[in-house]
C-alpha cells in the first residue's frame, strides 16, 4: 500500500505534508484527547519541521518523539535530538511534549530498556510517523545487513526500540522496531531529490528486506504509506 505524490517545488511538498500533519494531529486531538507523531532526523525535514512549528495546533495535547537517533549527547551536532529541538520545538510547537530516544546508558543496547519505558507515555497508535529513507536504502535507524537488523525487523519481539551497529554509516544507534513504526494511523515518507527516488525504484523493484530496509515499509498492507517526492 504505496503511493506517491511528487511536486515540481520542494515549497509546495513541504506545504501539501504540513497540511496532511495538521489535519491528522487535529482530528487525533478531536477524537481522543490526545495526538501523537514520530518525526525523523538528517537533513531532509529541516524545512518541513521549521513551518510545522509555526502552526496553530494544541501542542501541549500532542506527544513528539524520533523514529531514531545517534547515540551521541544531545548537545552534539550529529543528534537527532538537537535537530528536533532546533527546528521543531520552536515557536507554537515549544508546548508540545517530547520524549527523545537517548538516555545515559553506555551503549543504546544497554538502553533499549529505559528508553522503552520512557516512550509508554506517548500515546499509541502514533498519528503520524514520518519516515526518510538514505542513499543505502535504511529507513529510521533499520539498516542494511545490520547485526542487530533482524530484532528490529520482528514482528513479534514486543520491543519498541532497539540499537543498531550500521555497517554503512558512522554512530551506533537507536531505532523504532518495525512493528512499532507500524503502529501508525498514517506513514508518511519524505523524499528530496533525484537520487533518493533511483532509490525508491530499486526498492519497489526487488524483495530482499535485509539488502535494503525500507522494503518492510514499502511492501506491508497493514498501514497505507504515502511518499512525498521532490527534486
Ligand atoms: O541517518 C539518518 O538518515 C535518514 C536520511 O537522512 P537524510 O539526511 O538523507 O534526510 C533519516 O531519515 C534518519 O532519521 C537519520 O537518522
Amino acid at each position: 500500500m504505496f503511493i506517491l505524490n511528487e511536486y515540481s517545488s520542494s515549497e509546495q511538498l513541504t506545504q501539501d505534508m504540513v497540511k496532511n500533519i495538521v489535519t491528522e494531529l487535529k482530528s487525533a486531538v478531536n477524537k481522543r484527547g490526545v495526538a501523537s507523531i514520530a518525526v525523523s532526523g538528517g537533513k531532509t525535514p529541516i524545512p518541513l519541521f521549521n513551518i510545522l512549528s509555526k502552526q496553530q495546533l494544541p501542542w501541549s495535547k500532542i506527544y513528539i518523539t524520533l523514529v531514531d537517533d545517534r547515540w551521541v549527547d544531545s548537545t552534539d551536532d550529529a543528534s537527532n535530538e538537537k535537530l528536533v529541538i532546533t527546528h521543531l520545538l520552536q515557536n507554537e510547537a515549544t508546548l508540545a511534549n517530547f520524549i527523545g530516544l537517548k538516555n545515559n546508558a553506555q551503549t543504546p543496547f544497554k538502553g533499549e530498556l529505559a528508553t522503552q519505558e520512557k516512550l509508554a507515555e506517548i500515546p499509541m497508535p502514533f498519528d503520524v510517523v514520518i519516515l526518510g529513507m538514505g542513499e543505502d536504502g535504511h529507513t529510521a535507524s533499520l539498516f542494511p545487513h545490520a547485526e542487530n537488523l533482524s530484532s528490529g525487523l520482528d514482528m513479534h519481539s514486543n520491543k519498541v526500540v532497539v540499537g543498531m551497529t550500521p555497517l554503512t554509516a558512522p554512530l551506533d544507534r537507536i531505532t523504532l522496531t518495525l512493528p512499532a513504526i507500524l503502529n501508525s494511523q498514517n506513514i508518511y515518507l519524505h523524499l528530496v531529490g533525484n537520487s533518493k527516488k533511483t532509490v525508491l525504484a530499486q526498492a519497489l523493484d526487488g524483495k530482499d528486506i535485509v539488502d535494503m530496509p525500507i522494503r518492510a515499509i514499502l511492501q506491508q498492507d497493514k498501514v497505507k504509506v504515502v511518499g512525498f517526492w521532490c527534486n
